[in-house]
């Protein structure tokens, strides 16, 4: 845990414990242990940059609808656990005494939450681990967190889990609403059977329900609000610095090596006769993988009736875009270790179309 002052623990809405983060110059997060779900996340100005539903019950085992809800050990339907697996309505501990992580965030305000099955859990799930998710505010209020899911079976069986940070950020009205970094992608449309479609088009708008994963995407995907002149760009990645893998790309005319990952995929599958890809990493026993998908998922009208922890016309103000691994399951050995972190700016500006890096659209404004 970072500065007792910058951290205090109280106790929210029935009971429940919330962490409350603040930085020096006034941006803040609330993260509830129950789901360690992050339910607040303000800019220094005050102003809330995620939704959570007016209706939204905080009364276990019902999770809490908005913020950052963890999808663990599965994402949505995608297997035969309960819709979004059970980490989001599990009783997370604070983690006093974390491994250090390769990255320089002890300077930055930040609490560490830990969640292990119960003998229940293991009923429905057999398998053992540890899951650490640090939650941080970086400079400028940018909201990090970090995952790190373990195998710890003792019986030396691999497990495998889908995962999805499920962010739902506020935003003035849907319809004034853009999404970019995913246009031309692949998709699975949730609404159509899970069938594959290419994106067309422009940036991603919104005028009726969307419940897509979108494949092989960029780590970096923006959220342009132009009524409230505010774009969200998402970060999502492994760990920088140790743990990184090594990538190497043979193919017949030259070795490439290169650290860190690669962003397209798709060019790498494009020439499967002539090129091999393979990886190794630094540091034995961990495996580092980014997350290839993005969720974007906004209700609309009809569905938002249909959820009695969800106002009728809130769907107007809030958009899932969620960092997940779901196409390629994430399977890992005892020992062995996944991180994948997220990071959330705000960024008060207008935003210049296609450049993603946070600090080019500071530049912008
Ligand atoms: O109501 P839940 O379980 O929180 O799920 C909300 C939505 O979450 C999204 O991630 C899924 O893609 C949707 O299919 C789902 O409806």
């Amino acid at each position: 845990m970072s500065s007792e002052r910058a951290i205090e623990l109280c106790k929210a809405a029935n009971g429940l414990e919330k962490v409350i983060l603040r930085d020096a110059r006034g941006s803040s997060a609330e993260v509830y242990l129950y789901g360690g779900q992050v339910t607040s996340w303000k800019n220094d100005h005050g102003e809330e940059l995620l939704f959570v539903s007016s209706k939204a019950i905080f009364k276990p085992p019902k999770a809490i609808r908005g913020g950052i809800p963890i999808c663990f050990p599965q994402f949505s339907n995608h297997g035969s656990l309960e819709q979004h697996g059970f980490a989001r309505n599990r009783f997370w501990s604070i983690d006093t005494d974390p491994p250090p992580l390769p990255t320089n965030s002890s300077s930055q305000v930040h609490i560490d939450l830990i969640l292990r099955p119960s003998e229940e859990d293991m009923k429905i799930w057999p398998h053992s681990y540890e899951f650490r998710l640090r939650i941080a505010l970086g400079p400028g209020g940018n909201l990090m967190l970090i995952s790190r899911v373990r195998n710890t079976n003792t019986d030396g069986k691999p497990f495998t889990f889908t995962f999805a940070y499920h962010t739902y950020f506020s935003v003035s009205d849907i319809s004034e609403v853009r999404v970019e970094g995913l246009e031309t992608l692949d998709y699975l449309d949730n609404l159509q059977n899970k069938e594959r479609f290419t994106e067309q088009g422009d940036a991603i708008t919104f005028e009726s329900e969307v419940d897509k994963i979108y494949l092989s995407t960029p780590t970096k995907i923006a959220i342009l609000d132009h009524e409230k002149k505010r774009t969200f760009v998402i970060r999502k990645d492994g760990l920088p610095d140790a743990g990184l893998p090594i990538y190497f790309l043979i193919n017949v005319d030259a070795i490439h090596i290169w650290r860190g990952g690669y962003e397209s995929p798709k060019f790498l599958k494009n020439d499967p006769g002539k090129n091999k890809i393979g990886n190794f990493l630094i540091g034995s026993s961990e495996t580092l993988l980014f997350f290839f998908c993005a969720v974007v998922w906004n209700p609309w009208d009809k569905k938002a009736k249909a959820m009695a922890d969800f106002g009728d016309d809130e769907y107007k103000h809030m958009l899932c875009v969620e960092a997940a691994a779901i196409e390629k399951p994430i399977t890992l050995k005892p020992g062995e270790e996944w991180r994948g972190r997220q990071e959330l700016s705000a960024v008060p500006s207008s935003y210049c179309s296609g450049q993603l890096d946070p600090q080019k659209v500071l530049q912008c404004s």
